[in-house]
């Protein structure tokens, strides 16, 4: 290991951050097998760390843990998720240097570019934090005026959640927030390059108080894990970040158990520059959306269209600037440009590079292995690029811009959309009426007008065609983790048989209640006031199986007099049970009977209801004895 990695690695294990066992029901766990795989450092070749390598035994086991803790997590009040992921956002900011050097560890982005991931990812678990609380259900308004319609929002269940490597944190939290916030408990599977951020991430999370279960590590074997995850009917949401290829093997294995899924994929962006731009403003955007992250992110421009009439000046900029971005491990001063993530994918950039030569295009800046070795691959642009070739059909994933010409407004737009990739497109203009045209013409899900970095917590994240299904952040990330419950009550009091039933004035409490039970067939009985010496009105809830009790009416001091009534079935559903009276009054016509009681309580939905009872309905009561 050479020095640097070294005393970061003693730094990370000193804070109790470096670990390297999975996460089962809370509980840290290695390979039941104990096999382990390696962690490197992209920057150096470093041996970082070996940590468990699992599959399918504790993919299982994970499954099992989320399941049994979904029960309780799932029927929290909203507020007290909220407070537990607020507590985790806290802790996140808190070690925001240490998971930062983490990130750049085992990722290479530059310290500061990972520290702000740290930033961006624990901002998922804020904004989750303060949503969780607005997971609002509707009310629909009837077709039928004797019925209320209701959307009731429920957590899915258990999630599978699956994640790349070049974001390791963010694509976590972006995930984790939401499911957690709407009530679902996650099984998380961090990419093998990157297992460490994961880690230290679910460390915190337990730090925090979530409970045990409720969030569970496993990594490894990607296929193992990934079908216990697909074939566990416990899982009831799979959601992934990654390539195209894995997401729709993911997206067909999840079909056999029809699985809820969400997808972040590929994506091929379009970064256009026109005539009209302010140039100082494309040259920062498309300097920031191309190379972010060494080229390594889903969003970044994939190709750069540039209008003839600005073509030259840009270019020349555009290398100028280029030229400039340091390169270098992360952790040295002022270094801008990581390196890629591992030696298959500078194969990659190199052929597609190689590719774009053979047909005509030209290398206008790198367009080689850097002289630092490893997988450092220097910073390049490319022009005379066309969109038949590999590099602007498929994503490089490195810090390559192929720069294609372009004449027209329409010519540009059928370029952008000339893709099955729709994650993220740029446009830089200063025409305000262009901007609007483009943009709703694009066929990508995130547009950036004048911008090149488009990433927030609060906005929708995700992407047209095969760039995926769904979105991420937001308050549109939340309905991924969410069913939606349609309920229909029928209120009707037609369909409420009053039954009055005069007993003895008990001597106390107790007596009363037993004597309830005994003549209800018994139940739970439960005091809603004191009724020691029962005024002119008390009211008891009495649920029994089949008759209620809602009130009791005295109407004599030697009477008490209990109003009954059946549970009312309809359509094999008990409703109609008011569960808590708020008010009973009655009035007494001039020989003193009673003529009308009105019981104000609480529906099992939670308005109130008024039920007014006539005098008509006294003359024919029964008693439950009698109807027996
Ligand atoms: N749309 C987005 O939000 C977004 C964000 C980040 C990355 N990405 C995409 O991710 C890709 C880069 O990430 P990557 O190389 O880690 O992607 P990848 O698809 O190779 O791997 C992603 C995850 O899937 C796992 N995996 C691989 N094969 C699997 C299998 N058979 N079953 C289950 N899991 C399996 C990997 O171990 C990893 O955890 C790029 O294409 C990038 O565009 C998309
Ligand atoms: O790589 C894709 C995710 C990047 C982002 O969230 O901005």
């Amino acid at each position: 290991m050479s020095m640097g990695t070294e005393t970061v690695v003693a730094r990370l294990k000193a804070s109790g951050l470096l670990q390297t066992k999975g996460l089962i029901g809370g509980k840290w766990t290695d390979a039941y097998d104990g096999r382990t795989i390696e962690v490197n450092n992209p920057a150096s070749g470093d041996v970082i760390a070996s940590v468990a390598c699992m599959g399918e035994k504790e993919t299982k086991d994970a499954i099992s843990s989320a399941y049994d803790a979904f029960g309780h997590w799932s029927k929290l009040t909203a507020a007290d998720r909220s407070s537990h992921l607020r507590k985790w956002y806290n802790l996140l900011i808190q070690h925001k240097e240490e998971l930062g050097q983490l990130i750049t560890l085992e990722q290479g982005k530059p310290l500061k570019e990972a520290i702000g991931e740290v930033g961006y990812g624990a901002s998922f678990i804020e904004f989750f934090a303060e949503e969780a609380k607005r997971v609002y259900g509707d009310i629909i308004p009837s077709t039928l005026p004797d019925r209320r319609l209701f959307v009731l929002k429920q957590p899915v269940g258990v999630v599978g959640a699956i994640t790349p490597w070049n974001f390791p944190l963010a694509m976590i939290t972006r995930k984790v927030g939401p499911a957690l916030a709407c009530g679902c408990t996650v099984v998380i599977k961090p990419s093998e390059f990157t297992p460490l951020t994961a880690i230290a991430a679910a460390e915190l999370a337990l730090q925090s108080g979530i409970p045990p279960g409720v969030l569970n590590v496993v990594m490894g074997d990607a296929p193992s894990i990934g079908n216990s995850l697909l074939e566990s009917p416990l899982v009831r949401k799979i959601t992934f970040t990654g390539s195209t290829v894995v997401g729709k093997k993911l997206m067909a294995g999840a079909a056999d158990s029809v699985k809820k899924v969400s997808l972040e994929l590929g994506g091929n962006a379009p970064c256009i520059v026109f005539d009209d731009a302010d140039l100082e403003v494309a040259l920062k955007g498309s300097l920031a959306t191309k190379f972010r992250n060494s080229g390594q992110t889903c969003v970044c421009a994939n190709r750069i269209l540039v209008q003839e009439g600005i073509y030259e000046k840009f270019t020349s900029a555009f290398s100028n600037a280029v030229q400039n971005l340091k390169v270098g491990n992360g952790f040295n001063e002022g270094v801008v440009q990581g390196p890629l993530i591992n030696e298959s994918a500078v194969k990659k950039v190199e052929s597609f590079v190689q590719d774009a030569i053979l047909k005509g295009a030209k290398v206008l800046v790198g367009g080689k292995r850097h002289s630092l070795g490893f997988t450092f691959y220097e910073p390049t642009i490319i022009g005379d690029v066309k969109n038949e070739m590999l590099i602007a059909r498929q994503e490089v994933f490195g810090p390559v811009a192929p720069i294609i010409r372009f004449k027209t407004e329409e010519e540009a737009i059928q370029i952008a959309n000339d893709t099955n990739a729709g994650l993220a497109a740029y446009i830089f203009t200063n025409s305000i009426k262009r901007s609007w045209r483009v943009s709703e013409a694009l066929e990508y899900g995130i547009v950036g007008v004048n911008e090149g970095l488009v990433s927030t917590e609060v906005a929708p994240f995700g992407g047209y065609k095969q760039s995926g299904l769904g979105r991420e952040g937001s308050k549109y990330g939340l309905d991924e983790y969410l069913e939606y419950a349609y309920l229909i009550f029928v209120y009707t009091e037609a369909r409420i048989h009053l039954v009055w039933r005069k007993i003895e004035l008990f001597e106390n409490l107790s007596d009363l209640v037993w004597m309830l039970f005994d003549n209800l067939s018994g139940g739970l009985m439960e005091v809603v006031e004191d009724v020691e010496g029962l005024g002119s009105v008390d009211t008891l809830e009495v649920v029994t199986e089949g008759w209620g009790c809602v009130g009791l009416v005295e109407m004599d001091p030697k009477e008490v007099w209990v109003l009954v009534f059946p549970m009312v079935d309809w359509h094999g559903l008990t409703c109609v049970v008011p569960y808590e009276i708020v008010e009973v009054v009655h009035s007494k016509d001039e020989k003193g009977r009673i003529n009308s009681i009105v019981i104000r309580c609480y529906h099992v939905v939670d308005w109130i209801v008024n039920w007014v009872l006539m005098s008509d309905y006294f003359e024919g009561s029964t008693t439950r004895s009698e109807r027996d």
